[in-house]
């Protein structure tokens, strides 16, 4: 990515999480850990609440007064709790108000719509090198060999592909469960994928709607900076740049290493081929007779309208237009329909995927031309200056040698594994195209996104959605297993990021498990701050997350083109609060993210952020708790600037649902709402807010992953590390986005290593930061992890630092975002010189990017 920073990123080869119950050292407490894979947070909260208001009221039954209240009180903080199962969206309704409380600062819930939903987003970002050339070979390739007639795209016809769609809230679908069941079936035999890929069979996979916590993780993997530093022109400069991207794949080897369990990995892949699936896997094909979707008004939104991105690839040929026409024609009237109205659309109809379908085929492979372009991202192994310390040497060493072992035995093992299992179990091709979801979950934070139904419509017009319905408007940029597209819907107006990644390339590399994981994350993700996956189609060939499209760039290029390339402590607290609650997600959902830093921070249309790339995501068990509030309300209202105060703010204002309300300033308030609000604090005096705990405190892995300026010590070392790490490298974000640069960094990544591990913090003198900025840093950058700030209590223990005084966390994605320079072109804008080339690139292979492909 030509955005991205000389950085040095390193991916785990090995991953291992104890998943016995574990004892938490600081809280003194024995932290249950779940097993099995059917595991929902949201769940467990409202069993939570529950559990605590039958166990309140048959205590207070039989007490008087006072102690009734002391029961309620103890009922509500006291030990963890574990419990499970609803489909309750979790976050504080119709619950006793001490617990609301406790998770109101989780309650990020309704108006993310408003943030996804604004302005027309155009491409504009710089992507560097060029991929055209690739996607050209790659799609003549896969027409030349899979059609072997020389048939153009457009008159081949072939088996459909596996199209999970991704499932989301829908109140119709309850209403009418079985509209999905009843779509029109497209015979295979008439479709374009079928001569592409003769060999195309499915298979489903394994029902996964919950969270499915890993013993252990495999994964061997090659830094993407390796792979760019052989693209690149000076290997050697970029790699002395310990910011220049390199992943490698190692392992520190260590006393408390696990030994090598591959079965995980082969557990994803064989869950990909449970035939236990295919019985109750809903198909696709069936549909609910192509009914008219209703088209009626929602949010002004048309972030997902694509405005002039069609300019830039309507210059085709006129097969182009005609093919744009006959998808046009296929979609029918209400596609037009809503492609007039795509301002005035609500979703409709909610499909219940409760399994995952997968194309899945063995034979084959892509153009020797692709592979090699792939390949060679990946292929060199980290270098290390010779002059490193003998310590960090030494653990080097002991990574490169086992990477380089496990590499050669998961090589084996991963194609095996996939390729076998891809093709042991097959299925109807009609099966596939409307496939489940794999989830059964619901996505209430998007559930009115006009893009569910844009998707949802064209499946249901062509019985299934691939990759030929997509429109090809430009390369947003490659990473390490992929390469993301900005993408239209053919005929909806909507726009998506396509990450497409080749299957092949995936299995020869040793990057499914990546693939796979970051598939399966963005699978249950439902927040305003991270990215929403509206579908994965597979082919035999290519694999592809429809995601949602972040059309602001990353905040590694903001930061850039901010005045001296540091942001003021407001942007930045701003920034790092909103990261910080994707952060409290993640945990509560078991996934430690394990890669924060600035390039995976995308920057929403609206300003706000989208936390991206979970492929080196550690998933683990979590167990939800509750914890007595060590901070009374009072206590902190001393210390208030403003109104909103942390996640324990009850002030009811706070939660007016008001648009851009700013949580940094100071409101005016009534005197009847100065009452309210002094009455409910003095409640909440009375009675302390208890403290909702979600942190994986007992997730453990032993893996080399991580980016070298942003690594925590305890990975560096190979002591094994969990959920604080991802503390850690909020520290350091915090630090670069305020100081332009990260504290450790050395000469070379080695000298970045050591540093990390033996030097202590030291801030510069300038800019000037405040106190408690450089205080949270301080308790951020603790080396050892348990003494670690949130290493207890996570993200709750972060939120309550002076740092973040006065912000009210619950309304923060309502809040006024830092304002984007006019002159930062950060990918909405006219495209760039390179684009434009890139544009004239892409016309040269047609009208625009086939995805017939699929
Ligand atoms: N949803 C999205 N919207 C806009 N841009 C995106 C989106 N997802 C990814 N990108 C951009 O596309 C480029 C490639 O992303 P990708 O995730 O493939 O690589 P990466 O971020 O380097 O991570 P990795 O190598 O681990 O896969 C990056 O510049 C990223 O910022």
């Amino acid at each position: 990515m030509s955005t991205m920073r000389p950085t040095c990123e390193i991916v785990e080869s090995r991953d291992e999480v104890d998943s016995q119950s574990k004892t938490d050292k600081k809280g003194g407490k024995h932290c249950m850990l779940k097993s099995g894979n059917k595991y929902s947070i949201e769940d467990d909260i409202n069993q939570l609440f529950q559990a605590i208001d039958s166990r309140n009221s048959a205590r207070i039954s039989g007490l008087s007064n006072e102690a009734s209240k002391d029961a309620l009180r103890k009922s509500a903080m006291k030990r963890p709790m574990r419990v499970s199962s609803s489909n309750a969206s979790g976050i504080g309704i119709s619950e006793p108000v001490s617990l609301k409380q406790a998770l109101r600062g989780l309650c990020i819930s309704q108006a993310s719509e408003m943030a996804a939903m604004k302005r027309l987003s155009r491409p504009g970002r710089s992507s560097g090198v060029s991929e055209a050339g690739t996607i050209k070979r790659l799609y003549r390739a896969v027409v030349d060999e899979a059609n072997g007639s020389g048939l153009p795209m457009n008159q081949v016809k072939g088996n459909y592909v596996e199209v999970s769609l991704v499932p989301e809230a829908s109140k119709n679908y309850e209403k009418n469960p079985g509209s999905m069941q009843s779509e029109p079936q497209v015979h295979p035999a008439t479709t374009l994928a079928d001569a592409l890929m003769p060999d195309a069979s499915l298979t489903r996979l394994a029902p996964q709607d919950q969270i499915s916590p890993f013993s252990t993780e495999v994964k061997s993997e090659k830094l993407k900076g390796e792979d760019r530093k052989l693209e690149s022109t000076d290997s050697s400069s970029n790699f002395h740049d310990s910011k220049k991207v390199m992943r490698m794949g190692a392992v520190a080897s260590t006393s408390t290493e696990v030994p090598l369990n591959t079965s995980n990995s082969d557990k994803g892949l064989h869950s990909a081929a449970s035939p236990s699936c295919s019985s109750t896997g809903s198909k696709v094909s069936k549909s609910s007779g192509g009914s008219s979707h209703l088209i009626k008004p929602v949010l002004g939104s048309k972030s997902f309208v694509k405005k002039n991105v069609k300019q830039d690839s309507s210059s085709g040929s006129s097969s182009s237009a005609s093919d744009n026409r006959k998808v046009d024609n296929d979609l029918g009237p209400s596609t037009s329909k809503l492609k007039d109205q795509t301002h005035n659309c609500t979703p409709k109809h909610e499909r219940e995927g409760n399994e995952k379908e997968s194309l899945v085929s063995s034979s084959t492979s892509l153009s020797k031309e692709m592979n090699s372009v792939l390949v060679n991202r990946g292929t060199s192994k980290p270098d290390f200056p010779s002059n490193c310390s003998n310590r960090t040497k030494s653990i080097v060493t002991k990574v490169d040698e086992r990477s380089r072992s496990r590499e050669k035995g998961d090589f084996s093992q991963s194609s095996k594994s996939s390729i076998g299992d891809y093709s042991s179990t097959t299925s109807t091709s009609e099966e596939s195209s409307l496939s489940g979801s794999g989830r059964s979950g619901k996505r209430p934070h998007m559930s009115r996104d006009l893009r569910w139904e844009a998707i949802h419509h064209v499946q249901k017009q062509h019985g299934t959605l691939g990759l030929r319905h997509f429109k090809l408007l430009r390369r947003i940029g490659s990473g390490d297993i992929g390469t993301v597209y900005l993408a239209e819907l053919t005929g909806t107006n909507c726009v998506f990021a396509l990450k497409v990644m080749d299957n092949e390339f995936l299995v020869t590399r040793k990057k499914m498990i990546r693939a796979q994981t970051e598939r399966e994350i963005l699978e249950i993700l439902d927040h305003p701050f991270l990215p929403t996956l509206y579908a994965h189609c597979v082919s035999e060939k290519l694999s592809c997350l429809v995601m949602e499209y972040c059309p602001g760039g990353d905040l590694h290029v903001l930061r850039q083109k901010q005045p001296g390339r540091s942001f003021c402590e407001q942007a930045a607290r701003f920034y790092v609060a909103e990261v910080l609650l994707a952060l409290e997600y993640l945990h509560m959902l078991g996934v430690v993210y394990r890669d924060l830093k600035p390039e995976n921070i995308l920057v929403r249309e609206d300003g706000h952020i989208m936390l991206t790339d979970f492929d080196l995501s550690l998933r683990c068990a979590v167990n939800p708790t509750l914890l007595k509030s060590s901070s009374p309300v009072l206590e902190s209202t001393k210390k208030m600037s403003s109104p909103c105060i942390e996640s324990s703010c009850i002030d009811p204002f706070c939660l007016q649902p008001s648009w851009q309300v700013s949580c940094f300033t100071p409101r005016l308030l009534s005197a009847a709402a100065k009452s309210r609000k002094i009455k409910s604090e003095l409640a909440a005096q009375v009675s302390p807010l208890p403290q909702l705990v979600v942190e994986p405190t007992s997730a453990r892995s032993n893996s080399f992953v991580g980016t070298h300026e942003y690594l925590a010590p305890e990975i560096i070392k190979g002591e094994g590390h969990g959920s604080a790490v991802d503390w850690w490298t909020f520290g350091i974000f915090l630090f670069e986005l305020l100081y332009g640069r990260t504290p450790f960094k050395g000469s070379g990544n080695e000298d970045t290593l050591a540093n990390v591990v033996s030097k202590s913090l030291k801030f510069p003198n300038t800019p000037i930061v405040s106190f408690h900025a450089r205080d949270l840093i301080r308790g951020l950058l603790i080396k050892d992890p348990e003494n670690r700030l949130g290493s207890v209590k996570g993200a709750a223990e972060i939120k309550q630092h002076p740092f973040f005084e006065g912000l009210n966390w619950a309304l923060i994605r309502c809040a006024v975002p830092p304002e984007l320079p006019r002159w930062c072109d950060v990918g909405v804008g006219a495209p760039s010189a390179s684009q434009k080339q890139e544009g004239k690139e892409l016309e040269g292979i047609g009208e625009h990017i086939d995805f017939e492909l699929f």
